[in-house]
């Protein structure tokens, strides 16, 4: 059974971010010395293995799975139950099994936090965990570019239709600042803003564009970016505190 305090990371859009903001939450608040747990719920779309490469694949004991252990926070994904990059090919209520399996069929021991990566929108999975995770909270994630905030804000909006609690909003890929150069604001300004005000909450955080490394790929997780590590750490900071020991479920 799932337990400690659960916290959906949701977007409107996919390609916004929110993945990777899943990754870097967990790691920052295990790093603070939480109990972390990590469930890539994108099942269709999973891909938390490939973000922190991962090799390894849960075991089982008593027909229960054990999950994967990674750094300091346990993970699990639908990834690791396929071969290679097989796709998901199930109809909505299959998924919804399976989501019930990897809350109750994991032994996923005491966790003072269970970061769970939704997939985007506001379709089956979204809906499934308003009934099975009445007490989940949610954090959404946007560009400031104005479409994906007028799709997040519909998230939003479920979320609190269904009764869940909007801790706030990230605005992922926020700025870019060229070496030594200011900040440009390639997606706009103001989005994560806009967005927190029409939801009434607030913004939890802004994370700037990643440059590209050698390989062209952008340096995403606080591991290899000191300024996103410290971005984080004050994000994870004020998760502790905003949830206190009273609300730990
Ligand atoms: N701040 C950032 N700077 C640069 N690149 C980023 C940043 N955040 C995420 N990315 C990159 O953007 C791409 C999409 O990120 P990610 O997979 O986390 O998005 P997502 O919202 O979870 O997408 P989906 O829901 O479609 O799976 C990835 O290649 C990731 O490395």
């Amino acid at each position: 059974m799932l337990n400690g305090n659960i916290i959906a990371i949701t977007s409107g859009k996919g390609g916004v971010g929110k993945s990777t903001v899943a990754v870097n939450l967990a790691l920052s608040l295990a790093d603070l010395g939480k109990k972390v747990a990590l469930i890539d719920l994108d099942i269709y779309g999973y891909s938390i293995p490939k973000i922190l490469n991962i090799e390894s694949k849960p075991k089982t004991m008593n027909n229960k799975i054990i999950p994967v252990g990674h750094e300091n926070i346990t993970v699990m994904s639908m990834g690791f139950l396929l071969k290679g990059n097989e796709p998901v090919v199930w109809r909505g209520p299959m998924i919804g099994k399976m989501v019930g399996h990897f809350f109750d069929e994991v032994i996923w021991g005491k966790q003072d936090f269970v970061i769970l990566d939704l997939p985007p929108g506001t379709g089956d999975m979204a809906l499934d965990l308003h009934q099975k995770l009445p007490q989940c909270q949610e954090i959404i994630v946007t560009t400031p570019h104005p479409n994906a905030v007028h799709v997040a804000e519909r998230t939003g909006i479920m979320a609190k239709q269904t009764n869940h609690t909007i801790l706030g909003v990230i605005e992922n890929m926020s700025y870019f600042t060229p070496d030594g150069m200011e900040k440009y604001f390639i997606f706009g300004q103001g989005g994560g803003k806009k967005l927190a005000t029409n939801l009434g909450t607030d913004v939890l955080a802004s994370i700037p564009l990643a440059s590209p490394q050698e390989n062209g790929e952008p340096s995403v997780l606080i591991t290899d970016e000191p300024e996103l590590k410290n971005i984080y750490q004050s994000l994870a900071k004020d998760l502790i505190n905003k949830l206190t020991p009273e609300t730990i479920q």
